[in-house]
């Protein structure tokens, strides 16, 4: 079991990750880490803050030779626009009166943040709750999925829905759902795709913004992650938790969750078959992997409900804090649409969790430990 901890602001110097508990011995690879950075930038919709920054990771500690030492990992990803942002972001010197921030976008943390912590400037807030946070969350991800790779468990995602525009199929076909990886959109229909970026082009030809809908497959579990025993230790509760912890995220459903409660249970409970070659299985698969808080060894399939972008171009009412007139929104620059960039963060969201709890499960120290384990135990 690791646990994390991430810091940055999104216009300061660096973003920072350290991780404690991390087994040893397991080979990392950076090339891969910088991968999922430029994935997660990526997408139709972003805004201009994608053009400066490209991503990359250094790692600080706690891997030498490529090999995970046991030890805390820490690590930066520099933010390129700190060069432009000096003179505000300084972290000793700054002159807190030029480009004050007063006119709080509803949606976004800066109301209540400034009020909470006391701050005349809704900088001071908007600078932590930014999404840029999410880039470290995805290089922390990018290790635990390298480590769960050992074990042939692996996490894909595709985009579901942009605004109106959705697949209305279920695709349970993870071969289908590794195109969308090819798409601009990150989803895995052609026709489908050409709609979700007609309706970021037309939302943000108005300066409005979108949401939607990302779905992320977990393949390779073995059963038994999680556990029944104790509320906090049930691993739906562990998912749901963490992939709520991204901004913007409202919603997260298990396998077909709002749909089964719909239906009989008759047309929802996943029937159990035994095979000597693949043991217990199951033909279909509405509980999404997970039965009383645990793996159940079918694939894990989650679905993430992203709340259209705050920031509008074509801003809302608000108040000034500083004169409490009716003003517009601020208007920071800001993305239109982010749902492809937050799939690859849920992602790595998802695969931090199933990593913890395969930690939990089958020992923490060393690879070789781990692996002894989980023979014994697929
Ligand atoms: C990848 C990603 C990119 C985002 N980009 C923006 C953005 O450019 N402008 C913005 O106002 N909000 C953006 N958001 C959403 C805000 O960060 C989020 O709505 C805000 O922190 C308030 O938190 P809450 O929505 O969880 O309540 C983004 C979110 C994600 C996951
Ligand atoms: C910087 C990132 O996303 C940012 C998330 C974000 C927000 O309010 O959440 C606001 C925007 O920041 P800026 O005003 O600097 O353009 C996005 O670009 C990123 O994803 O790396």
């Amino acid at each position: 079991m690791f646990r994390l901890l991430t810091a940055g602001e999104s216009h300061g110097k660096s973003l920072v990750g350290m991780i404690e508990g991390f087994p040893s011995n397991v080979a990392i690879d950076v090339a891969q880490i910088n991968k999922n950075l430029a994935r997660r930038q990526g997408g139709y919709g972003r805004g201009g803050r994608m053009q400066i920054e490209k991503d990359q990771v250094e790692i600080l500690s706690g891997i030498r030779g490529g090999k995970t030492l046991g030890s805390p990992i820490s690590f930066l990803i520099k933010n390129k626009d700190y060069e432009n942002w000096e003179p505000y972001m300084n972290p000793i010197d700054v002159d807190e009166e030029t480009r004050k921030v007063t006119q709080p976008r509803p949606g976004h943390a800066d109301l209540t943040g400034v009020i909470k912590y006391g701050f005349s400037d809704i900088r001071n807030v908007l600078e932590r709750s930014s999404a840029r946070e999410t880039a470290v969350r995805v290089a922390v991800g990018s290790l635990a999925q390298q480590l769960m790779e050992v074990f042939n468990i692996e996490v894909h995602s595709h985009v579901t829905a942009i605004g109106g525009a959705f697949l209305p199929e279920k695709i349970r076909d993870i071969e289908k759902i590794k195109i969308a990886e090819t798409s601009e959109v990150r989803c895995c229909d052609a026709e489908i795709e050409k709609a979700m970026i007609e309706e970021i082009k037309s939302a943000k030809e108005k300066g409005d913004s979108l949401g939607g809908i990302f779905e992320i497959h977990i393949t390779g579990v073995p059963m038994g992650l999680g556990s029944y025993v104790q509320w906090d230790r049930k691993l739906d509760a562990k998912l749901s938790y963490a992939l709520m912890g991204i901004q913007a995220i409202k919603g997260v459903e298990i396998g077909y969750g709002f749909q089964n409660a719909q239906q009989e249970g008759s047309l929802v409970h996943d029937e159990i078959f035994y095979g000597e070659d693949q043991g217990y299985y199951r033909k279909t698969n509405h509980a999404g992997g997970i039965e009383g808080g645990m793996s159940n060894g079918e694939d894990i399939i989650i679905r993430c409900a992203m709340k259209p972008i705050p920031t509008l171009y074509t801003p809302l009412k608000t108040v000034d804090i500083a004169t409490k007139e009716v003003v517009l929104a601020t208007v920071e620059r800001s993305d239109t649409c982010a749902v492809p960039a937050a799939s690859i963060v849920g992602e790595m969201v998802a695969i931090t969790v199933i990593a913890q709890e395969f930690l939990r499960k089958f020992g923490s120290d060393s690879l070789e430990e781990i692996t002894k384990r989980w023979k014994n135990c697929i």
